[in-house]
């Protein structure tokens, strides 16, 4: 199938597919399918962590599909137990050498827990080196992007957060647009959890445009201008989501302030405030070495 979805470019002038596939909670098997049926409805980028404990089976279903790497876009990210320079750049090659391969298109800092600049100074050099075409952050309001600029020499390219309509963020949204930052999406279903797609406003748009209600979802963030990373092992629901960029398809002035009008500041994820999540989850960890 050939590939119809637009890319968005990062500060830096590297291109990043507007859409990805989430490999959250999937094991080995669910990764080789997923990404062999997102390969071939045209998806380019895949969206991993080193917590998500599946690098090396993403690293597979790659190599499996055949595609050449250079025309894919993948993400890992540095999980909070690991902070501190030297600790960073071993974990960095840790997930390449799982992901087999020589360099990644996205590394984030996946939260905001105590001593990130370290991360980030690790990662500035790691970039310089080429070995990492953008980096970025996750799970950063704007105090910590703050803090961060203080010793950083280079500005995060991506942030990457959870983003749906029950939690729109527009102001940090409005934040990362005015500092030239790109707003990535994570769980923009809503996770599975909060029923987003169940609601009956998103229900009725999805049937006057004869779309499912994820796909009203998904396009609502493909015109807000973010990249979008939603997870699925089902195939046909892995085309659906990618299925948002016919020339007929666009949500109206009014669907988007109806849909705009849901917001109700609703997580299903960890507040990146949550200073005890963050404390905790700098002792946990799913890396198998
Ligand atoms: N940086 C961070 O801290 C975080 C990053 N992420 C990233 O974001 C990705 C996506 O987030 P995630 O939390 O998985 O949530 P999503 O919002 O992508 O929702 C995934 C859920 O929705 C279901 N689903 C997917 N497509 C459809 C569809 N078309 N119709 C109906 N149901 C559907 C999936 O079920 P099924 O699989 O059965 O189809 C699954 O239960 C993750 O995989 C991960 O890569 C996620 C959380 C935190
Ligand atoms: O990426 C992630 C997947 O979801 C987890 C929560 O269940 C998050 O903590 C983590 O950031």
């Amino acid at each position: 199938m050939a590939t119809n979805i637009p890319y968005i470019e990062l500060a830096n002038g590297v291109t990043i597919p507007q859409v990805g596939l989430g490999v959250f909670r999937m094991d080995d098997q669910q990764v080789l399918d997923s990404v062999k049926w997102a390969i071939e409805s045209g998806y380019r980028h895949i969206d991993t962590a080193s917590f998500y404990d599946n690098e090396e089976a993403v690293g597979k279903a790659i190599k499996a599909t055949g595609i050449d790497r250079k025309y894919l876009f993948v993400t890992s990210k540095v999980w909070n137990d690991v902070r501190g320079y030297d600790e960073t750049i071993t974990q960095f090659n840790k997930s390449l050498q799982k992901l087999n391969m020589d360099y990644l298109d996205l590394y984030l800092i996946h939260w905001p827990a105590a001593g990130f600049e370290e991360n980030w100074r690790a990662m500035e050099d790691l970039y310089k080196q080429g070995k990492i075409r953008a980096i970025g952050v996750s799970n950063f309001k704007s105090h910590h992007i703050e803090q961060l600029m203080k010793s950083a020499t280079i500005a995060p390219m991506v942030d990457q957060i959870e983003t749906h309509p029950y939690l729109q963020e527009n102001d940090l949204h409005k934040y990362l647009k005015e500092h030239h930052i790109v707003h990535e999406s994570w769980s923009p279903l809503g996770g599975g959890i909060n029923k987003v797609i169940d609601n009956p406003v998103i229900k009725e748009i999805a049937e006057n445009h004869q779309k499912s209600p994820a796909q009203i979802v998904l396009r609502w963030h493909i015109q807000r201008g973010e990249v979008i990373i939603p997870k699925s092992t089902h195939e046909s629901r892995i085309k659906e989501n990618i299925d948002l960029f016919d020339y007929h398809f666009r949500l109206s002035s009014d669907e988007m302030e109806q849909i705009a009008k849901l917001d109700c500041d609703k997580r299903v994820g960890a507040d990146p405030d949550d200073e005890e999540f963050l404390k905790k989850s700098t002792t946990f960890s799913t890396q198998n070495d």
